[in-house]
């Protein structure tokens, strides 16, 4: 263990947007016009060591989190790393059950989000204290460091500290040959970035062309358009890229359950890999009729609030791939909970990544759930988004379809300081230049 034992000091939080509605990047059939954006924290400390952390939010509702991020700020100030870290669970619990913000939650929406911002940067603290990336981090602690992370408060009914321990005790011995693996050969990933709901038919060709060239085998389309319009997309992609590459879509929450079902047995045609948020994310019995009423696999997760519905998306059987996100939950102690749920589910994780920073994050919880919790690569892709990795200092490294996994000491979170400055709203250089009127979130 490292003897760097940093006191936090300070927390500073930036509002940072940036303008991608502008080009359409990221868009949806119910985000038309997201301006990718984070509350981005930065957790200073006596010794000079920083831990860099972020929520991913969408434009105008960043300023709520950043709000959220420094009162809950309160919690981090004047502890030191090992304060902290001795006892994660226990601090987790504090973080999200202050018995005056929790009626704000508990452990949902902003007061969530904001939540993981800082859960995030502690273990970027922590990891570069250690000096590792986090998920080598992970790879480290013994399996009873692991379930010490973990509050299991509300899904002993599904998963027990004892059951957590045997999975991780199961999959020990083997361990250092999946970290092997990966380091050779990296974790699968998919593309998105090929379908965003604004492109164009040419510009979606053209993109399908570009990621087949760059050796990516597994994409995304956005539908939940106009019905007859969302198959003649589907069948460009599959002009594109052939019947024997996985496609998946994803239809971002637009439809009612009866609606959803429809229009996933229509889209079943083009030979779907999943179908990705048919229905409200709260949905456990609506995703679970669609997925028993249609023959497509379903996928949800983005917007799952809590550890707690994704124990009930996997009780009910509602769902075939779990897309953890690494900012929607309360970081990644919530995160290795619901892994852990997955993996004895017998659900395949297949995270969130679309948003700024998400790649980065999401990275190392994939190789956790590799190392530690499914230890199988079957079925899992991680999400990949080819946007704003050049404001990070280390950003995820791709080759031929495959995340190859960080060396570098932290979470991979840390954004460049002109980055910071050009973006953060409302006095970054960007957002005080005419261009800025040009995007969605001044309006
Ligand atoms: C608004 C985001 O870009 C959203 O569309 C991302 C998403 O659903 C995904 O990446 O999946
Ligand atoms: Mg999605």
């Amino acid at each position: 263990m490292s003897t760097l034992n940093p006191r936090i000091t300070a927390v500073r939080t930036l509002d940072l947007r940036f303008p991608t509605s502008r080009f359409h990047i990221g868009s949806d059939a119910v985000n038309k016009d997201p301006d990718y954006s984070a509350a981005y924290c930065i957790l200073e400390t006596d010794t000079g060591l920083e831990g860099h952390g972020l929520t991913f939010t969408l434009g105008r509702g960043t300023e709520l989190c950043v709000m959220a991020v420094n009162y809950l700020s309160r919690f981090l100030v004047g502890r030191t790393l090992s304060d902290i870290t001795a006892n994660m669970a226990a601090w987790v619990q504090e973080l999200t059950g202050d018995t005056q913000f929790r009626w704000l939650g508990p452990e949902k929406g902003v007061i969530h989000l904001a939540a993981a911002a800082l859960v995030n940067a502690v273990w970027d603290l922590w990891a570069r204290a250690e000096g590792k990336p986090v998920w080598r981090l992970l790879a480290d602690l013994s399996p009873e460091q692991i379930v010490a992370c973990i509050d299991f408060r509300y899904i002993t009914d599904a998963l027990t500290p004892e059951e957590a321990l045997e999975i991780l005790r199961r999959n020990e011995p083997t361990k250092r040959d999946r970290i092997a693996q990966l380091l050779q050969s990296g974790l699968p990933a998919y593309t998105t970035s090929v379908g965003w709901f604004g492109f164009s038919d040419d510009k979606i060709r053209n993109l399908c062309q570009q990621a087949l060239s760059e050796g990516w085998t597994h994409f995304k389309l956005k539908v939940g358009g106009d019905a007859a319009d969302d198959l003649r997309r589907g069948h460009i992609v599959r002009e594109e890229i052939g019947w024997d590459h996985k496609l998946m879509v994803d239809a971002n929450q637009k439809w009612d359950v009866g609606q959803a079902i429809d229009r996933t047995r229509q889209l079943a045609e083009l030979d779907l890999w999943w179908m990705e948020e048919p229905t409200s994310p709260d949905d456990i019995l609506g995703h679970r009729r669609i997925r028993q009423e249609t023959n497509v696999r379903i996928a949800t997760g983005e917007h799952c609030q809590s550890k707690v519905m994704f124990k009930q998306l996997l009780q009910a059987e509602a769902i075939d791939v779990c897309q953890i996100d690494s900012c929607r939950v309360a970081g990644v102690n919530e995160n290795l909970a619901i892994i852990l749920m997955a993996a004895k589910f017998g659900i395949p994780v297949c995270p969130h990544a679309g948003g700024v920073g998400l790649c980065e994050y999401v990275q190392h919880l994939s190789a956790f759930d590799f190392i530690w919790a499914g230890a199988s690569l079957q079925d899992r892709v991680v999400e990949y988004v080819d946007h704003l990795h050049e404001h990070f200092l280390t950003p995820v490294q791709i080759q031929r379809g495959r995340y190859m996994l960080p060396q570098t000491a932290g979470f991979s979170i840390e954004i460049y300081p002109e980055s910071l400055r050009e973006y953060e709203f409302p006095s970054g250089t960007y957002w005080l230049s005419p261009e800025a009127q040009q995007t969605a979130t001044p309006k």
